[in-house]
């Protein structure tokens, strides 16, 4: 580790312990908003659904003709891939295709694991400071806190891999703690639109602990993870990122972390919990609306626990009333989901939009689950073209949006994004010029300058503004 520990000084950055979260990425001078905190190629990686395996683009792709387990778009990927793959291949060959069809991604990232290490080893690929099977062995696995069920599944997994390599010295028990780690610090590969492309254990990267209020982001450039301060960081913070999507109630990002990363989180945010601040937020997150709709106060349960209370104006609401919509709603989710209605975009609105209506009717304004409604309708509604309804609907999460977000998060900057490019679509370039300006102010600092994604948006902005003078100059004519 005092590889690692020199590699990480030269970056201005140090390794600390910090009690309850165990080893913690430490800044060891001041950043700045936007400031590159590290950058780590992936140890191994995978991509999820077809996809090159190695930029993960999904065009011109070709299946390994020997395996046909893994595409690349061509000879490049393919030749970059190959020292690896080449015993990957031989592996996947071996097997019956009924076999081939259980090589999950999963299994893929655990088979990509051990012949990375076995080729570092032999000295076939290069080890580095930052690149070697050491910062795997390093990682948490927190054996003791998985479920008997999930150990058996790992267990079934692992034989699989050892059916796979017949490796005669293969330790099934070592596999299983592997694929722990992969559940507690591997990471969703995205690309700057923030969809997922596939999953790659990064094991520096996997060093940073998670916060719900975080002072960085974890972005993608290709499968290169890069950390950028969202604040400054003076010299000595510690570096967090979050793990899971914040924008939900304590209870629920409680929750998502326990199941997905088997911890207790013990931020600033969680260890308010219960406190009148995170009650309010959470009644107001995933809570319901007063029975007055010019009220836009939050609902608490009376104390006989029959009904909910609106701690603006004092309205009761009754939780069989709340109770009826409620089911209807999940009726009408159910259908929403059936491959039919899903395939259909035209059906799915016409469906999301009944439940729109009845969350209105249920929910606080500024619910989230309104929010991933209307963002499922905005959706759609692109699929189809329909761009001056999309407009409307990327308007109407926007004010959600800004709530429930910090003032700088990706999510935020691409929902302006959005905005901003259907705006100048439809030639409203004044509001164009507003949101992508909004937009560029946020994904500047979360995705940096310098990425084809950023100066595109750089260069639509200028546009824009540039169609908007044209506009003004014409209207003083
Ligand atoms: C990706 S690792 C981060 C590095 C880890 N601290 C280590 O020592 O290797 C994730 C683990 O760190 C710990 N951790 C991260 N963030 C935490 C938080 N906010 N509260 C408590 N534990 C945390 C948990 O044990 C979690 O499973």
């Amino acid at each position: 580790m005092e590889e690692l520990h020199k590699a990480l000084k030269d970056r201005d950055l140090t390794v600390s312990t910090v009690h309850g979260k165990g080893r913690s990425l430490v800044t060891a001078r001041d950043f700045y908003p936007g400031d590159v905190i590290i950058n780590q190629e992936p140890y191994v990686c995978v991509s999820t659904h077809k996809r090159c395996d190695g930029c993960f683009r999904t065009t011109n792709l070709s299946k390994c003709s020997r395996c046909h387990v893994v595409w690349y778009c061509g000879t490049s990927c393919q030749k970059s891939e190959w020292r690896l793959h080449r015993l990957e291949c031989e592996a996947l060959s071996r097997l019956d295709d009924r076999k081939r069809k259980s090589v999950t991604p999963s299994i893929r990232l655990m088979l990509k694991l051990y012949l990375r290490r076995k080729l570092q080893d032999e000295k076939i690929i290069p080890s580095t400071a930052m690149d070697n099977y050491k910062l795997v062995e390093a990682l948490v696995a927190h054996m003791s806190d998985i479920t008997e069920e999930q150990l058996v599944l790992y267990a079934q997994m692992a034989n699989l891999v050892h059916l796979i390599l017949q490796w005669p010295e293969i330790n099934i028990k070592e596999i299983a703690e592997i694929f722990s780690k992969f559940a507690c610090n591997a990471h969703t590969i995205c690309d700057s639109e923030l969809r997922p492309l596939g999953t790659g254990l990064y094991p520096v990267v996997s060093i940073i602990n998670h916060s719900c209020l975080p002072n960085s982001v974890l972005v993608f450039e290709g499968r290169i993870a890069s950390v950028r301060a969202l604040q400054q960081l003076p010299k000595g913070t510690e570096v967090l990122i979050s793990y899971i999507e914040t924008a939900g109630s304590t209870v629920t990002r409680q929750k998502a972390l326990k199941e997905q990363y088997l911890f207790t989180c013990v931020c600033p945010l969680c260890s308010k919990v219960g406190q009148y601040d995170d009650v309010r937020k959470n009644a107001i997150l995933e809570g319901y609306r007063c029975k007055n709709e010019t009220c836009d106060g939050f609902l608490l349960r009376t104390t006989d626990g029959q009904a909910f209370q609106c701690q603006e104006c004092g309205l009761i609401r009754d939780k069989e009333e709340i109770k009826k919509i409620a089911t209807e709603i999940k009726l009408l989710s159910e259908e929403a989901s059936k491959p039919s209605s899903s395939a259909n975009f035209q059906e799915a609105i016409s469906i999301y939009k009944m439940i729109e209506k009845l969350q209105t009717k249920l929910y606080h304004p500024f619910s989230i689950n309104l929010m991933q409604t209307r963002e499922t309708i905005l959706k759609s509604l692109m699929k189809l073209e329909h761009w001056r309804e999309a407009l409307a609907y990327c308007k109407l999460t926007i004010p959600i949006y800004q709530r429930v977000y910090p003032a700088v998060h990706p999510l935020l900057g691409l929902q302006y994004y959005t905005c901003g490019k259907l705006e100048w679509y439809l030639e409203d370039t004044e509001e164009a010029v507003i949101s992508l300006t909004k937009a560029v102010d946020i994904l500047r600092i979360t995705h940096g300058t310098n990425t084809p994604f950023v100066k595109e948006l750089l260069t639509m902005l200028e546009e824009a503004r540039a169609e908007l003078t044209y506009k003004s100059s014409s209207k003083e004519e």
